[in-house]
């Protein structure tokens, strides 16, 4: 699927952490398997050798026999191609930042020089720049030993740590984990299978949420969006716009955020770039007022959707409130069903803060669905599935990007995949 690719391009940064973090976890404990395991270079050569020994000639000279090169102790298997000593692990941690990951497609945000090693280093000097204290293990990775890990609680904990890094939230990463662990504590696991185990929690959590955002046969559909400024309100006001328009939809937009001219011009843009009508206001009016307008106007070319921007000012919690109070009186007055749809709109690179905006706009207002915004580039993608597990709101779209058609249905496979770094055919 091709959105999947451009997903997983642009969620690399969400993908690499947990994709980077499972590696580190599963080359973290697989001594046991690789010692026991193949390998047998180092073994074979020296060996033999020793035999030689009892060989004719009971000279003199017995000395010479255990000089020579040989004498490999099997104890030191572990030391391979002798690229990488025991430094490595101390640098690696400085020059990977807390996200810039190997796999970087992506020019725009991370200016580290990590990107470009990407794909055309799949020697040796590549592998040893990847998680430190492995750096000798993964020289024996090369080959094409399925690296496996038993499942304990040691495990568990390093998983639990790197979904929390994630933004999973605490709560959430320890019932993926612990759905992840039933049935299999003690049993070896790859790393592509813990990757489908992860992706499939995630998978279940969200397919519930992941639902359109509906439309209604009755016109027209009031659709109030919500959220703090600089969410990407009016970026995605302008995507669904769009995309209504392309469904054939006739779509008209009230700039309701009457307090900043910045704002009313930015949507102005926007419509105009979906090819739909904005309705102004002047700057410091009443928002409901032009709502109201709006309302008549939308009703009266028989629009198929109305949507109405709104001001977030999170400062002044109680006029936001008032202000949306008022919006929602004013337009029932025209709908009494109105609004349809409260769409909350997030921005994902805050992270863990995405969670108490949605519960204070729950106060404020209705929210009837979300729309997760700024999901490429950020290393936080993971806090959809937390909200997903503590809300269980629908996610209506998602943005990945600042283009017009980057706004995306939300599609769980897709996303857990993305977010873990499985691949899928
Ligand atoms: N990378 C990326 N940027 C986005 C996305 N959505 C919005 N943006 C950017 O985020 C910034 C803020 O977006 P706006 O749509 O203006 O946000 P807003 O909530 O309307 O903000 P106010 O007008 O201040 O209330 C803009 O620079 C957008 O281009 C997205 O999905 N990905």
């Amino acid at each position: 699927m091709a959105f999947f690719t451009k997903l997983k391009e642009r969620l690399f940064k969400s993908s690499s952490k947990i994709e980077d973090g499972l590696d580190a976890i599963m080359e973290d404990g697989v001594e046991e398997e690789v010692l026991a395991a193949p390998e047998p270079r180092p073994e074979t050569r020296p060996e033999p050798e020793p035999r030689r020994e009892p060989v004719p000639e009971p000279e003199p000279e017995p000395t010479l026999e255990p000089a020579p090169d040989p004498e490999p102790s099997p104890e030191e298997i572990p030391e391979p191609p002798s690229e990488a000593p025991a430094e490595p692990p101390l640098e690696w941690p400085d020059q990977t930042p807390p996200e810039a990951p190997v796999r970087a497609p992506d020019p725009a945000p991370a200016p580290t020089p990590q990107e470009i090693p990407v794909d055309d280093v799949t020697s040796p000097a590549q592998d040893s720049a990847k998680p430190g204290l492995l750096g000798r293990l993964l020289g024996r990775k090369e080959g094409k030993t399925v690296v496996r890990r038993v499942l304990d609680d040691d495990m568990l904990e390093q998983l639990e740590e790197l979904l929390i890094s994630a933004d999973m939230g605490v709560d959430t990463a320890l019932r993926v984990t612990a759905n992840m662990a039933e049935g299999r504590m003690g049993r070896k696991l790859s790393g592509q299978e813990i990757k489908e185990l992860l992706a499939q929690e995630i998978t279940r959590i969200m397919e519930p949420v992941a639902r359109p955002m509906p439309i209604y046969p009755k016109t027209p559909q009031v659709v109030l969006v919500v959220g703090v400024n600089g969410s990407g309100k009016t970026t995605t006001i302008g995507k669904l716009a769009s995309q209504f328009k392309a469904a054939g939809k006739s779509v008209v937009i009230a700039a309701g955020d009457t307090f900043r001219a910045a704002a009313v011009e930015q949507l102005q843009i926007w419509g105009e770039r979906a090819g739909v009508p904005v309705l102004t206001a002047p700057e410091g009016s009443d928002p409901a007022s032009l709502a109201f307008d709006a309302m008549e106007k939308a009703q009266a070319d028989g629009a198929d959707l109305l949507m109405i921007d709104t001001a977030g000012r999170l400062q002044n919690r109680a006029d936001l409130m008032e202000e949306l109070a008022k919006i929602v009186r004013v337009i029932r007055k025209k709908d009494p069903g109105a609004p349809h749809n409260t769409l909350l709109v997030l921005d994902a690179t805050t992270g863990q803060n995405a969670l108490s905006q949605v519960e204070t706009f729950q106060k404020l207002a209705d929210v009837s669905g979300l729309v997760m915004t700024k999901l490429d580039g950020t290393a936080k993608g993971g806090v959809l599935v937390a909200l997903a597990d503590k809300f269980g709101l629908p996610i209506h779209a998602i943005g990945v990007g600042e283009q017009i058609d980057d706004l995306a249905p939300f599609d769980p496979e897709d996303f857990a995949a993305a977010l873990t770094g499985l691949e899928r055919g």
